[in-house]
């Protein structure tokens, strides 16, 4: 599912350069949930941004849901995206004028990829499967956190993705709000859903499958969690 061969990503900074992700090797299996981990800087979001290609690398391979995102024009990343990447975020970024539904039907609306009379339904489809179907009609603004979180998350289902990529996205949430939002992470992954969530949760490692350390750009450690 993801192929990462040797990928460097820096900054220009005054006379130098910040190496945000440093020579970088990784092999993603269709189906694995992956945590990504490390401390602050440590280049975590660089490097699920490079997975999405929101960013493209200054070197190096990225391989991700049957493309290599380096031959692929920005019309043709958006377009890639947009059919096979769902993305959270920790701020949820729901459009603040539409409707919780309408949000969801957003990039089914872009993509093209569900019939444009099955979207309606299939919003109210994912809102119920992230709990959250009776909050269909309202704006997002008066969501709690945690449902504004769902929202976002069937949004990023919105065109059955096979990857979805989280970056932080418990960050904002009360701790009993984020166990109920991994968890319905872990149910998408038990559905066969690859996942790579970038966290910073200390006991992400009774959810996920594997978690993956940063330092410096670099992986520190990888390690497949053994769940007893
Ligand atoms: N657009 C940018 N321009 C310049 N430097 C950047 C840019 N984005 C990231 N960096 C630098 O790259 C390094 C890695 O940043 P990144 O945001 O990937 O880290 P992170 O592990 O996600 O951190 P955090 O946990 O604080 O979100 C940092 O030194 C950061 O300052």
């Amino acid at each position: 599912m993801i192929e990462i061969s040797d990928v460097v990503k820096s900054y220009p900074l005054g006379e130098g350069e910040v190496v945000a992700v440093d020579h970088l090797s990784l092999t993603v299996e269709a189906g694995e949930f992956v945590a990504i981990v490390g401390r602050s800087g440590s280049g975590k979001t660089t490097l699920l941004n490079l997975l999405a290609g929101i960013d493209r690398p200054t070197s190096g391979i990225v391989r991700a849901a049957g493309a290599d995102l380096g031959a692929l024009s920005e019309s043709g990343l958006a377009e890639w995206r947009g059919r096979n990447v769902g993305l959270v975020f920790q701020f949820f970024q729901l459009l603040p004028t539409l409707t919780v539904a309408e949000n969801v039907m957003l990039p089914m609306d872009f993509a093209a990829k569900i019939p444009a009379v099955r979207r309606r339904d299939r919003a109210l489809e994912l809102l119920a499967r992230v709990g959250i179907a009776d909050q269909a009609g309202k704006l997002p603004a008066m969501l709690s956190g945690g449902q504004q979180q769902r929202a976002a998350i069937a949004r990023a289902l919105a065109n059955d993705p096979p990857l979805l990529l989280a970056d932080e996205p418990t960050g904002n949430l009360d701790s009993h709000t984020a166990d109920a939002v991994l968890e319905v992470f872990a149910d998408l992954n038990t559905e066969g859903r690859t996942i790579v969530v970038v966290t910073h949760e200390r006991d992400i490692r009774s959810i996920v499958g594997r978690e993956i350390v940063l330092a410096d750009g670099r992986i520190i450690t990888d390690d497949d969690v053994v769940t007893t």
